[in-house]
């Protein structure tokens, strides 16, 4: 039977990265996703902004709504500090064993810990199961129509404080209309909006940024 596009691009990750190199992981699947198979990876235009954005956190604590493949993953472990958590939730299981295979070709495996199971589901055991307290970023890029019940999920359960950031792909494209409506006119959140492009696309797309006020 034909193969799945995770599976075709963890094979150009195989073929085209160094094992242990983040960096050139990272370009094996933008070259694949450009030149080849396009995939929802949050891309390198896109990508350079949440680098930015980790790089100023430079959070002790990351939650990551939506694996995939674990590109966004890569990108942001490579730049965490040594000691610092990051979980990745991933609900689809064939999904997640590719993107623990690209995670351990880039050598960050002991950075990051994949959680397979539904955020809805995990999100109220972060604390008693993964000794989480709160986050100081969390990176929404799962289902679009789940960003705003699992923001309101995070706040009932006490896991962002001041200060924490959210990080929302896809805002535009293919867009994430309640929970903009939501985060920009709550008065607990402060946001920036990031205008970028589609990944490998000239669409217009972008990430929205908000800082918890508490
Ligand atoms: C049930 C909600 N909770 C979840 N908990 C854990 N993992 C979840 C969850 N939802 C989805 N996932 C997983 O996250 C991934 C889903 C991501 C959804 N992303 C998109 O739909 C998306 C889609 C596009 C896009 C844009 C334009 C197009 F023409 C076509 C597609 C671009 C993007 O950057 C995207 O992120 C899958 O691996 C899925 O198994
Ligand atoms: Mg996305």
């Amino acid at each position: 039977t034909r193969s799945t596009r995770p599976q075709r691009l963890l094979h150009a990750v195989q073929k085209n990265a160094t094992r242990g190199d983040p960096r050139s992981v990272i370009n094996a699947i933008d070259q694949f996703c450009r030149h080849k198979e396009w995939a929802m990876n949050v891309g390198d235009e896109k990508g350079c902004i949440l680098d930015s954005v980790v790089s100023e956190v430079n959070p002790s604590t990351v939650l990551e709504l939506g694996t995939y493949c674990g590109y966004s993953t890569v990108r942001i472990a490579r730049l965490l500090p040594p000691g610092a958590k990051f979980i990745t939730l991933e609900f689809n299981p064939k999904v997640a064993k590719i993107a623990r295979q690209v995670i351990a070709w880039a050598g960050l495996e002991d950075k990051i810990q994949l959680v397979e199971g539904a955020s809805g589901d995990l999100i109220p055991k972060m604390k008693e199961q993964f000794g989480v307290e709160t986050f100081d970023l969390v990176f929404l890029d799962h289902w679009k129509d789940r960003y705003l019940p699992d923001t309101k999920l995070m706040e009932e359960c006490g896991l962002l404080k001041k200060g924490s950031i959210l990080l929302a792909d896809n805002v535009i494209c293919p867009g994430t209309p309640d929970y903009l409506e939501y985060i920009r006119n709550s008065p607990r959140y402060k946001s920036q909006y990031f205008k970028s492009h589609l990944e490998y696309t000239k669409v217009e797309d972008g990430l929205e940024k908000s800082v918890f006020l508490g």
